[in-house]
């Protein structure tokens, strides 16, 4: 079986001359399958450069990122766009439901985008749906949904079908805390059913869940908490 995720010597520089951000400096990190990964650090030290590039939202300036044994920062928008849909989930804060689709057209979208055929993909989203315990919740549109039930829609959106790799920054961020608890669940039932998880959370609460917590700082992994053994490359990654 091939690694959901590894990155290694991953950089990320913003801009150009003067006005040069780096602001990803070597980063080297392995996400085994039933690992969950939290990322913590400071504002501006790179955790949400280095979800995307993770994700192939965006290309690292050197390095390489491997999504299921692909180097997806090799691929064209289009090849990474497809590993993207077929093997990365993505849960953000921002929700981007769409507002004019069903909660259950919402989490086929992505399945139907790759050309699952509707009735197939209808099927894997009433699963997914099913998974986070919404399922009465299928026909209703996003606005006729509480804060946490969109978020869950967000969360099946991104469990839907076979995805190896979920990536979720910081989901819980507007929810009370049973709603936040509850979301971790979920990310955590589905890690531990094999799949990679890799958490940005400014929350010690919610990186409790994650079998290891890596601290950025400055575009650096500064340290890495529990899991010993499966971090020497990110430590030394670190120059620790
Ligand atoms: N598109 C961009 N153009 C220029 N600079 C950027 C861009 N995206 C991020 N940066 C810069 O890169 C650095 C890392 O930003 P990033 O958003 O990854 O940090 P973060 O740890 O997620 O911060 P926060 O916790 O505030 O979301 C920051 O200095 C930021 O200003």
């Amino acid at each position: 079986m091939t690694v959901p995720l590894e990155l290694k010597g991953v950089t990320r520089v913003h801009g150009r001359g003067a006005g040069e951000v780096h602001a990803l400096r070597g980063i080297d990190l392995t996400v085994r399958e039933g690992e969950l990964v939290a990322v913590m650090g400071p504002s501006g030290s790179g955790k949400s450069s280095l979800l995307n590039v993770a994700g192939g939202l965006d290309t690292p300036t050197s390095g390489s990122v491997r999504v299921a044994g692909t180097d997806i920062a090799r691929l064209g928008a289009r090849e990474r766009a497809a590993v993207r849909r077929r093997d990365v989930g993505f849960v953000f804060q921002d929700l981007n439901l769409v507002p004019a689709l069903t909660a259950v057209e919402n989490v086929a979208l992505p399945l139907e985008l790759d050309g699952v055929r509707p009735g197939a993909a209808r099927a894997d989203a009433e699963a997914a749906l099913a998974e986070v315990g919404l399922s009465e919740a299928a026909n209703r549109f996003p606005e006729d949904l509480s804060g946490g039930q969109q978020q869950r829609v967000a969360i099946a959106r991104a469990l839907v079908g076979r995805r190896r790799l979920v990536l979720a920054d910081e989901p819980t961020g507007a929810l009370d805390s049973v709603t936040g608890e509850a979301v971790m669940r979920l990310l955590r039932a589905r890690v531990d059913a094999g799949a990679a998880g890799l958490l940005v959370t400014h929350d010690a609460r919610y990186a409790a869940w994650a079998d290891r917590t890596v601290h950025l700082r400055d575009g650096f992994v500064a340290g890495t908490d529990g899991g010993l053994g499966a971090d020497l490359d990110e430590l030394q990654g670190a120059g620790a």
